[in-house]
């Protein structure tokens, strides 16, 4: 089992854009519900400065990475953006850590799910992914109307469409170990694969699915709650368990919500978004002021640097 020097959650930051508040959402939350390992942020080249601090000043630990494109540079994306995620292979580079969690910068952790470092070592756990919502608009699953969340609904035409799909992971939230000879081998593979409309997720997925390099194993969906799966499927959600709320679908970013895009008027979208928001605007989460607190209770001398930081702010 690794030791818990050498976990970590770690979240994937790019460019120029306003997911650094991402980040800045969750390490608070990982904050607020007492996570007892650290945030590293792998972090492309093209993120500003100023992000950079803001993240250092929030007690994240950056690992500069390089950017990795697959060689044909020719696909179509759900979205546009989604080239940039084959970055995350990057992420089994990281080898100063035996196991991370990762979590996407959109998501929320609102119960403590450290326990997940303790899975047994080898194998590759995610959650199952939905296939109802737009961007997969180019699938046969989406085409037919099937879902694995409900995998009774439509029958899988096998006689049309060749064997039913093995199960398929959302890559916002996994449990992994780098290693240098995984990481070898997905950079290896990548120079073979064609690129397709989740980037990243469905080549890791390809990957994944075969035993010899560990095989997904599913765990349950509370630990990377798709917000789609409100309204697609609520018979699968159990409300009260969420532990990671994964806000994904078009327009359920928290710092850019507005609340006009498709479902996002619901009220559960809501609580969810204003969940996330007080948490984001909590100051009694930020590192330097928690840290001020923990000294205090352990009646440990402050350390000057942090006082002065914290009555600047
Ligand atoms: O400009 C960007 C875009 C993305 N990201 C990072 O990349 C992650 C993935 O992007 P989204 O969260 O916007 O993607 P979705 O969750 O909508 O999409 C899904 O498909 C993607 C396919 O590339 C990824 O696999 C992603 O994890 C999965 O949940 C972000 O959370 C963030 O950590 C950035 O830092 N900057
Ligand atoms: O894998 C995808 C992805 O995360 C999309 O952003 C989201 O809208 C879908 O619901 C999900 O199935
Ligand atoms: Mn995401």
């Amino acid at each position: 089992m690794s030791s818990p020097r050498c976990r970590a959650y770690v979240t994937f930051l790019a460019g120029n854009g306003d997911y650094v508040k991402g980040v800045v959402g969750l390490i608070k939350s990982l904050r607020k519900v007492k996570s007892a390992y650290p945030l590293v942020v792998a972090m492309l080249a093209d993120v500003p400065k100023a992000h950079r601090e803001l993240l250092l000043d929030q007690g994240c630990i950056i690992r500069d990475i390089e950017q990795v494109y697959p060689p044909q540079n020719t696909g179509s994306f759900a979205r546009q953006y989604y080239i940039v995620n084959y970055s995350k292979l990057q992420l089994w580079n990281l080898t100063e850590y035996s196991k991370i969690v990762f979590l996407d910068a959109d998501v929320g952790v609102y119960e403590n799910i450290d326990h997940l470092f303790d899975l047994p070592d080898g194998k590759f756990y995610a959650v199952n992914d939905c296939f109802c919502e737009p961007e997969w608009g180019h699938s046969p699953q989406f085409q037919i109307g099937y879902c694995q969340q409900c995998p009774e609904k439509v029958a899988w035409p096998a006689h049309k469409l060749g064997p039913r799909p093995s199960p398929y992971f959302n890559t916002g939230m996994f449990v992994t170990e780098p290693n240098n000879e995984t990481f070898q081998k997905l950079i290896s593979m990548l120079q073979d694969a064609t690129p397709t409309a989740f980037a990243e997720q469905d080549f890791l997925n390809i990957f994944f699915e075969d035993i010899h390099n560990g095989g997904y194993v599913p765990i349950p969906s509370v630990y990377n709650l798709i917000v789609g799966m409100l309204w697609r499927h609520p018979e699968n959600v159990e409300s009260d368990k969420i532990k990671v709320f994964h806000y994904c679908s078009r327009g359920a970013k928290p710092w850019r919500y507005t609340g006009k895009e498709t479902n996002m008027d619901r009220e559960d979208v809501k609580m969810w978004v204003k969940k996330w928001w007080d948490v984001y605007n909590d100051k009694s989460l930020d590192y330097k002021v928690t840290m001020n607190k923990i000294a205090e209770e352990k009646d440990d001398p402050v350390p000057a640097k942090i006082v002065i930081a914290a009555k600047n702010n």
